[in-house]
């Protein structure tokens, strides 16, 4: 898919402002750091399209990006535990939450994990989340100029062993860099297939 046109629409906090049209939409999550804007920006070949900080907790909104004027990408603020008082309960933030429990232009969400890392109890947690609440998504592993390429194949195989303790199939994962360009096609590629099949299934 060739990205014609890229632009920013809106931030918030609250799920319920969000563009009220039915465009379908892609959000990508993940830890603090873990590289969202900066594949945002990869994908769009905007360099600055979506705000990017070596410093964790640069993106502390909702905001959306209308692509090709059809579809929209969703960058969102890293998530962590947000507490529970006099209570242990760990939670995910509550506009996070919110907005993937509300949001039906939602097609897919992509969780993005930097692949030099083992998997991440917070990142598990967060698929299992979206999982028992029926909401599909993809791996994106980030950050893969980091690593040689046979690291890269052993820590995807990391991944996939402990996924499989608990998911039936490895979910759909792509490897990305957004310093070195890497998986972008694939990326949007796996967009436009979604957004053609919404439409013949809409008809
Ligand atoms: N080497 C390398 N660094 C990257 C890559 N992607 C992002 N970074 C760096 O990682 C840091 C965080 O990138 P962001 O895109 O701001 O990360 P984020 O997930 O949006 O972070 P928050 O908004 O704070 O949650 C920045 O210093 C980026 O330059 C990548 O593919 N390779
Ligand atoms: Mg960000």
């Amino acid at each position: 898919m060739h990205i014609k046109s890229a632009e920013f629409v809106m931030s918030n906090s609250d799920v319920a402002k969000c563009p009220k049209s039915m465009l379908p939409e892609y959000a990508f999550i993940g830890r603090s750091n873990v590289g969202k804007s900066s594949l945002i920006n990869m994908l769009t070949s905007r360099k600055s399209l979506a705000k990017t900080s070596g410093r964790p907790g640069k993106t502390q909104l909702i905001n959306h990006f209308l692509i090709n004027k059809n579809w929209h990408l969703v960058d969102l603020p890293g998530y962590g535990y947000a507490r529970v008082s006099k209570s242990s309960k760990k939670v995910f933030q509550k506009f996070i939450t919110q907005y993937f429990g509300l949001r039906e232009q939602l097609v897919t969400a992509f969780i993005l994990v930097d692949i030099r890392h083992t998997p991440q109890p917070i990142d598990l947690e967060f698929m299992q989340w979206l999982g028992e609440n029926g909401i599909p998504f993809s791996i994106v592993f980030t950050k893969a100029d980091k690593l040689k390429p046979k690291a890269i194949e052993n820590h995807v195989e990391a991944y996939k062993t402990i996924l499989l303790e608990t998911w039936e199939t490895m979910p759909n994962y792509f490897i990305t860099s957004s310093s070195k360009n890497i998986g972008k096609d694939a990326l949007l590629e796996y967009i436009d297939y979604l957004n053609t099949n919404m439409k013949l299934e809409s008809n």
